[in-house]
């Protein structure tokens, strides 16, 4: 024990600075200060919901005043007692919307006890004057709250509010008239209140009373078909592809997924809209949906989906994480339901959305198998769908990128091999994945040594004839790294291929690197050396060009005539040109110029000049 007294800690309440809060609210909580509006258009519909419980006839309207620089609204909801005046609107955090356990009640928009705090966003008081429905007897209260923490109560005469309910006035802060303009509040209302169950007004203009179209009972199914589209039109702003509509009673969602019209990003995701009980939550909702359904825009209405406390996002949960894959089941059902019902929509849609089906036939097995009849893949017999490819072939060929299938897609289509281009985004994994659901197919991966055993080789007396041609041609290409081989292969028009697999590629950027290494690494790089790939150019015999070439008696003219080849087949596997390769291809095609024109005898120094005329 100390010799030194303590004293007992005396209580103390937390001081709220009011200010400060307000100012946490706006720049950190809610998005813009439109949301004033939903929060106050939210508390006459719990206090309504709240008289209805009470009194399932009594009258459930809202009506809005805005002037420019103060706001009115009234409700006939169940109105406040003067100790609940004190208890729940001057105490914040409270809330007459949790139950005892202080679990968020279903019925009720509200839950956290903030959002008439919104109202100092864009006001400098708020003054509420309520009647309760519970107490009639009992006079209007009136509360005026001033934004720096101060307020007042007292009663009216029974006058200032002769029926229960309540009635909110707002008087704008300066710089925050804007969002009292009657047009502005109008259009928030709209916004956010459009599917409210109670009759909403702004002014004399209803805000309520049109069902939304998954809703409203139709003549047709093209009606309903048309007026959801016409809704997808008047909210998003676009004519949807398809309308797919979303009934998940368990959870209480109903709504529609539009099918977007035109190509988006994977990575954009969101933009949804969600409605709680009617009320406008976000337009932004994010997580709605699994990732891979970026093709859709939603809008629904729940009861069961919680708000965070700034009520512009969903709050992730168990609830909500089956939400979204129940609402990615029916996206995926009515995928597998077109392409048996209207294989023409199909392809409309999948002209535009293949890569968000590919995204999703990548992890889903199922998805995998019911659209692999439909899923476009550039190959080398054209474009086909992989089904169509693995039936025709029991080996199925594939390259990693667009430059590698460029290069041998003429000649593995003369060959009869079958070769898929998977260079675009998801098709090479997509080809890897083809034998989960064709087990009978072989998926192997193409490189340049694949095609080049592929071709045919020539007879022995052939090679022989063209030995003193080759020697000169692989003399010529030596310094570039590159081989020369003569083999027979279709199509005949084709004089060469340049074949070069990226194992080839990386073993020469080695080299490079160890070239311009000093000597501590370069001894390293070369110990990583194996036996050096090269790139190849395959010369077609035949093709009656690649025979006259090497039939010709200049060794010059045949160097010329090599490196023109070589060039050439630069060029259509379309390859970024190294220095050395644009340097050979300039001085090739230029000594070709000199040979097809030459100087005239005693012209030497004009050469140019005529070559320019
Ligand atoms: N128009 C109204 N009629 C009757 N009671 C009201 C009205 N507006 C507010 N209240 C009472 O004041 C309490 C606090 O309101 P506030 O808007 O701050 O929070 P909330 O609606 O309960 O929750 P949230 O922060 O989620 O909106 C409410 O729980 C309700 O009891």
């Amino acid at each position: 024990m100390t010799t030194q007294e303590t004293s007992a800690g005396s209580p103390h309440t937390f001081q709220v600075d009011l200010r400060g809060l307000v100012d946490l609210l706006s720049q950190h909580l809610y998005a813009s200060p439109r949301v004033y509006v939903r929060e106050l258009l939210q508390n006459g519909v719990d206090a309504i919901t709240a008289r209805r419980e009470l009194d399932p006839g009594a009258p459930s309207t809202v009506r809005i005043e805005a002037t420019g620089s103060a706001l009115r609204i009234t409700d006939s909801g169940v109105g406040l007692s003067e100790p609940e005046v004190h208890q729940l609107l001057a105490t914040i955090g409270r809330s007459s919307k949790r139950d005892n356990l202080d679990e968020a009640r279903k019925e009720f928009l509200g839950q956290f006890g903030i959002g008439l705090l919104a109202c100092f966003v864009v006001a400098e008081t708020i003054r509420v004057v309520s009647r309760s429905a519970r107490t009639p007897d009992a006079l209007p209260v009136e509360w005026v709250a001033h934004d720096d923490g101060s307020y007042t109560v007292r009663t009216l005469p029974a006058t200032e509010h002769p029926e229960p309910g309540t009635t909110v006035h707002l008087v704008a802060r300066r710089g925050s008239e804007q969002w009292f303009e009657a047009a502005t509040v109008a259009d928030l209302a709209a916004d956010f209140g459009a599917l409210l169950p109670y009759d909403v007004r702004v002014g004399d203009e209803p805000v309520t009373g049109r069902r939304p179209p998954w809703e409203a009972e139709h003549t047709s199914p093209t009606a309903r078909a048309a007026a959801l589209s016409a809704y997808c039109q008047d909210t998003f702003g676009f004519a949807p592809l398809d309308s797919i509509e979303l009934d998940l009673p368990l959870v209480g969602i109903r709504g529609v997924a539009y099918v977007l019209p035109g190509v988006v990003s994977p990575a954009q995701r969101g933009g949804h809209r969600v409605h709680l009980k009617g009320m406008l939550l976000t337009d932004r909702a994010e997580t709605l949906l699994p990732d891979w359904a970026f093709f859709v825009r939603c809008v629904l209405d729940t009861d069961s989906l919680r708000p965070t406390a700034s009520r512009e996002q969903l709050y992730e949960d168990e609830t909500l994480a089956a939400v979204r894959e129940a609402l990615g089941d029916r996206v995926r059902g009515w995928l597998a339901q077109l392409a048996t019902t209207s294989p023409e929509r199909l392809r409309r849609f999948l002209a535009v959305h293949h890569l968000g089906v590919k995204a999703l036939a990548l992890h889903d097995d199922d998805v995998l198998r019911t659209m692999l009849p439909w899923l476009p893949f550039e190959t080398s017999e054209g474009e086909l769908t992989l089904d169509d490819l693995a039936r025709r072939h029991r080996t199925v060929h594939f390259t990693r990128t667009v430059d590698e299938f460029r290069q041998v897609s003429a000649i593995a289509a003369a060959q009869g091999m079958a070769v898929v281009n998977g260079g675009y985004t998801y098709d090479a994994a997509l080809v890897e994945a083809l034998p989960l659901v064709r087990p009978a197919t072989v998926v192997e991966e193409l490189d340049a040594s694949v095609v080049t055993a592929h071709l045919d080789h020539l007879d022995p007396a052939s090679e022989l004839a063209l030995a003193p041609f080759l020697a000169t041609a692989r003399a010529r290409l030596d310094p570039l790294d590159c081989d020369v081989v003569v083999r027979a292969f279709h199509p005949a028009t084709l004089a060469a291929v340049h074949l070069d697999d990226r194992s080839a590629r990386h073993e020469r950027a080695r080299a490079d690197a160890e070239g311009h290494a000093d000597d501590l690494w370069a001894g390293i790089l070369g110990a990583l050396r194996d036996e050096a790939p090269r790139a190849r150019l395959v010369l077609n015999h035949l093709n009656p060009l690649v025979r006259r070439i090497a039939a010709l008696p200049d060794a010059d003219l045949t160097g010329v005539a090599t490196d023109a080849l070589y060039g050439q087949s630069l060029l259509q596997a379309r390859r970024p040109l190294r220095p050395v390769d644009q340097a050979l291809v300039n001085r090739a095609f230029g000594e070709l110029l000199e040979w097809a024109a030459p100087a005239a005898r005693g012209d030497q120094h004009g050469g140019s000049q005529a070559t320019n005329r």
